[in-house]
């Protein structure tokens, strides 16, 4: 396909923005699989020792047979003396023992290989999930998902099993080459020949099958994104009725992946057949050859067979071995992606756990640090302060400032509610208070504890400075699995405990009445269950996380009158003795706070008693 055909089925509105690398592949990549490989090093070699032993051994049955031949010939060879039978014992043993050992090479070596890398997947995802929330608000999801599936399973499809097979195709290679040296070494200068010319026809094609498998990599994303994006949006969509649109979106987007895929086919087939019109022609060559070689005596019948065998058997695993190599290529470019991943700068303040086994120059946690920090809390108390100093926080660098100059200090077991019109930055204030985004001015502690973000600064280790608030958003977010693991997600609770705190919320009869009780299954986002119950679970979570400050967003906006009756009284009475900050649309719930906040474009309007200013956010906002 020309290059103008190609950009006419380039949707317009393809967004995803995916980097299209060119040239060769980015050194890291080569670091990255030696660390993937390492501790399986002595191993593998062994593996590898055995395999082209046994390779060796199969492939020299034809050199025993040249010899063989020439015996019959009446040709001293090196099987001059023996009889029938012993050539053919031999022969079976060298069968035998070839098969065995290249048997325990692929198994071994699949083995090794496929955990090798499995843990490179692992180190991987360790980093994604540790970076900034400026990569998760910039990247589509389904960019993400196509690197952790299709990309993978490039990388997988090879290095998980037939790598062994692979390399068992360079093993013969190498093998004939020696083998047919020792048959006759005038043949070493036709295999350097047929070398050079396949090398030449790949060399001539590496470029551009490299970039095709890039570019094709590059564009499943979008049409996975937008796929993604569709199937949550699917009520909204069929409410206003743009399926069509949605339908012809997706499949602009699919058109311009099938283009990119039939385009490397294209390219894959081309250079195929390149290839075997090479191998048809140079056996022609080697055909002819072969017949004056013996015809003047420069070679024996026995050994033109062998070299004649090998010859016609390496043109096809050569061709092999190149077809195996465009696909070896596809999953470097896999490996190119994830490493792309892996490379990039943690989020501040965050630490890999002790048990990451690449080295890529991200802080890690020592093994002690861990365990000390897994049995530590920032306060024992239960409550704690918050103080926020001359706060300006933003989402970006080029994007304007949401919270403007904020000093506040919330005391311990004060009850705080925030309000302000839409847009005013009460989300933003939590976000900041759990510094999800670098804060560039100012600063925010509690007890007198800021995080630790850079490795030369003071501060508590970040995530137990987070684990001291416990969040209720807007959106009740539950996971995909049982109720309890919802409820208890390190497995670390009594069953006593998790059903006191179903109680409390008013859930434990609706748990009991469901089949399967705590273990009942609960569906991605917690769909099968209405939102007032996501709520109400999402209160428990919270209770059983006992965290100093709870921070409640907007959570009684979605609730029936019953349950925000239970909601109101969770926050009288079972938060009672934590610092609470409340962001509330019915201001009902901000009656028994004891100050309020209230935020404009960003800055403090007002910070007072409750009597005091809630009557006049009421008079001036809702009139
Ligand atoms: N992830 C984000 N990236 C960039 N800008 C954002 C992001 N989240 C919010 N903003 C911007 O920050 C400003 C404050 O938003 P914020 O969500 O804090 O308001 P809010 O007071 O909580 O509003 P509401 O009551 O509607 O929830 C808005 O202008 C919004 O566009």
């Amino acid at each position: 396909m020309s290059k103008q055909n190609r950009t006419v089925v380039r949707p317009k509105y393809l967004s995803d923005g995916e980097v299209k690398r060119e040239g060769g592949y980015n050194k890291t990549i080569y670091q990255t699989l030696h660390m993937a490989y390492k501790p399986f090093l002595g191993r593998i070699g062994l593996c590898i020792g055995l395999g082209v032993l046994g390779r060796g051994l199969l492939l020299a049955n034809t050199n025993v047979i040249g010899y063989w031949v020439d015996t019959l010939v009446g040709k001293p060879s090196p099987l001059t003396g023996m009889d029938s039978k012993q050539i053919i014992i031999l022969l079976m043993s060298m069968v035998l023992t070839g098969f065995a050992m290249t048997l325990v090479f692929r198994v071994g070596f699949s083995r090794l290989s496929a955990k090798a890398i499995s843990s490179f997947y692992d180190e991987v995802t360790l980093r994604t999930s540790r970076l900034p929330m400026s990569f998760f608000d910039n990247t589509p999801a389904g960019r993400i998902i196509t690197r952790f599936s299709s990309d993978y399973g490039n990388i997988f499809r090879l290095f998980g099993g037939p790598l062994a097979e692979f390399l068992a195709i360079i093993f013969d290679l190498v093998m004939m080459v020696i083998l047919i040296t020792i048959a006759n070494p005038l043949f070493l200068i036709f295999v350097l020949f047929i070398a050079a010319l396949n090398y030449l026809i790949y060399k001539l094609n590496q470029a551009k099958l490299r970039q095709a498998r890039r570019e094709l990599s590059a564009s499943r994303s979008p049409s996975i994104a937008h796929f993604a994006e569709t199937t949550q949006g699917a009520s909204t969509i069929r409410s206003f009725r743009r399926q069509a649109s949605f339908t012809e979106r997706f499949e602009s987007l699919d058109r311009y992946y099938l283009s990119q895929r039939l385009y490397t086919t294209r390219q894959i087939l081309s250079f195929s057949f390149q290839m075997n019109s090479l191998s048809a022609f140079l056996l022609l060559i080697t055909g002819v050859s072969s017949y004056f070689m013996v015809e003047k005596g420069w070679a024996s019948i026995g050994s033109v067979g062998v070299a004649f065998t090998f010859i016609a058997l390496s043109g096809n695993t050569v061709q092999m071995f190149f077809e195996w190599l465009t696909q070896f290529e596809e999953a470097m470019i896999g490996v190119e992606r994830l490493d792309q991943y892996m490379r990039m700068e943690l989020e501040q303040g965050s630490l890999l756990p002790a048990s990451s086994q690449f080295s890529t120059g991200h802080a890690t946690y020592t093994p002690t640090l861990e365990k000390y920090l897994n049995h530590r809390r920032l306060t024992e108390e239960r409550c704690a302060s918050v103080e926020i100093k001359d706060l300006w926080f933003r989402y970006r660098e080029d994007l304007p400032w949401v919270l403007k100059n904020l000093n506040l200090e919330i005391k311990a077991g004060e009850r705080l509610g925030i309000v302000g019109r839409t847009g005013s930055g009460k989300s933003s204030l939590i976000q900041a208070l759990f510094y999800l985004y670098p804060i560039d001015k100012g600063h925010i502690a509690i007890n007198g504890h800021q995080p630790k973000l850079q490795e030369s600064a003071q501060g508590v280790d970040l995530n137990l400075y987070r684990q001291s608030i416990a969040f209720i958003s807007q959106e009740p977010i539950l996971f995909q699995g049982t109720l309890r693991s919802n409820l208890d997600i390190d497995n670390s609770l009594t069953e006593e405990k998790l059903t006191a705190v179903l109680r409390q919320v008013g859930l434990l009869d609706w748990v009991l009445t469901q089949p399967q009780g705590l273990d009942m299954r609960i569906e991605e986002r917690g769909k099968n269950l209405s939102l007032g119950e996501r709520q109400l679970l999402c209160m428990a979570r919270c209770l059983l996380q006992q965290s100093p400050i709870v921070i409640m967003d907007e959570a009684t906006s979605s609730v029936d009158p019953q349950s925000e009756e239970i909601l109101v009284r969770a926050t009288e009475e079972f938060f009672s003795d934590r610092t609470q900050i409340i962001i509330a649309h019915r201001l009902s719930t901000l009656a028994k706070c004891d100050r309020i906040l209230w935020l404009q474009s960003g800055e403090v309007v007002a910070l007072g008693p409750t009597a005091e200013i809630l009557p006049r956010f009421k008079k001036t906002e809702l009139v």
